[in-house]
């Protein structure tokens, strides 16, 4: 049986509806009109132990929605979640024991005490032995930098700061499996890094890991899955390397030549790839074609033949440009989704 399995999950929301203006908010008030939103439409996920999958949409798609659903926060209007066997929101204090979740737009640090204190509390509620605390804080340190922050107040952390902190109080207790919400939202690269070295060594370290995040680069080298979310709809569920394969199917080689040839040169050897001139004009070129019709190789021979080759450069597929034509409408997932 799967760490976690969700059925048919259902989240719907009775939002206010009011006309603009004083006038709207006074008929309102006598006059009581609701919409109902469905935030999340008929999820059916299934996550093994270990497993890394990243959950991604576009804004509003209802991410957020279905982790707080997932973890036991919101209760679903239909639909069952069970993790390790479990119904989270009739089981949360069982469940918080199994779980971690970091939601990177919010704290779970208490606000005026310095983070020590924060995490002191959480060993407690978690009744960790102190060798084991000891333990996790060092490891903790080693990667999240955390001693340094252990000193201060909350409320006095910058937000790549806080998130390090945050990090370790989602960890802390060695979950099975940990529900990560945006954790590299606003912050610089170099925290950036960090957190991302951080959930490679979680992934190293067999922790099951549900990862919501805008930055595509987060999940490159994390996680092996991809689950796409649209309108409160899996539109897809599948193989990262299979979406890169099947849908990124666009290659880039850029040449920088020896000799000199022209756009069209180029264009009349390959009519199936587009060919733009770079920044040094004769001697540089960027040729973009199908990996179906073309190969890289081949257009480094044909070139060849005409023009001495200085350097080249293959732009491999980008996860972000898979995603953002699925934003765009432009390319059609549902016919691979999951039933
Ligand atoms: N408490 C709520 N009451 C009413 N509507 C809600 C509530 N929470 C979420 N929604 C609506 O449900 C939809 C999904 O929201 P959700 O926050 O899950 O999306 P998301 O994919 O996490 O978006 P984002 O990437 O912008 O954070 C949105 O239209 C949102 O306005």
């Amino acid at each position: 049986m799967a760490l976690l399995e969700a059925h048919d999950l259902t989240k719907t929301f009775r939002r206010p509806e009011k006309d603009p203006g004083l006038r709207g908010s006074v008929k309102h008030l006598f006059q009581r009109r609701y919409s109902t939103k469905t935030a999340v439409g008929g999820v059916n996920l299934s996550i093994e132990a270990g497993e890394a999958v990243a959950y991604v949409g576009p804004n509003g798609a209802g991410k957020s929605t279905t982790i707080k659903l997932l973890t036991g926060i919101v209760e679903p209007t239909t639909g069952e979640v069970r993790i390790g066997g479990l119904v989270p929101h009739r089981n949360r204090v069982a469940n918080s024991r199994q779980i971690g979740v970091l939601f990177g737009q919010r704290t779970q640090l208490w606000w005026d005490l310095p983070v020590r204190e924060s995490l002191a509390l959480l060993r407690d509620m978690y009744d960790m032995k102190p060798d084991r605390f000891r333990a996790q804080l060092k490891r903790f340190d080693e990667v999240l930098g955390l001693d340094e922050l252990l000193p201060v107040v909350a409320r006095k952390l910058s937000l790549g700061q806080r998130m390090r902190a945050d990090l370790a109080c989602a960890l802390l207790h060695s979950p099975r499996i940990v529900f990560l919400d945006e954790p590299t939202i606003g912050l610089d690269i170099s925290v950036k890094d960090r957190v991302r070295e951080f959930l490679r060594q979680l992934k190293a370290d067999g922790t099951t890991i549900m990862l919501t995040t805008h930055d595509l680069g987060d999940i490159e080298d994390t996680c092996e899955r991809i689950v796409i979310i649209d309108d409160g709809r899996i539109i897809y569920d599948g193989s990262l390397a299979e979406v890169k394969d099947q849908y990124a199917r666009e290659r880039r080689v850029h040449l920088q030549l020896g000799s000199e040839l022209t756009v069209a040169d180029l264009a009349d050897r390959f009519p199936q790839a587009t060919v733009t001139a770079g920044a040094e004009g004769r001697r540089e070129f960027t040729v973009a074609f199908d990996k179906a019709e073309l190969t890289a190789g081949a257009v480094l021979a044909g070139v060849a033949q005409i023009a001495e080759v200085l350097e080249v450069k293959i732009d491999e597929p980008a996860i972000e440009d898979v995603v953002r034509k699925v934003y765009a409408g432009e390319l059609l997932l549902a016919d691979r989704s999951t039933p």
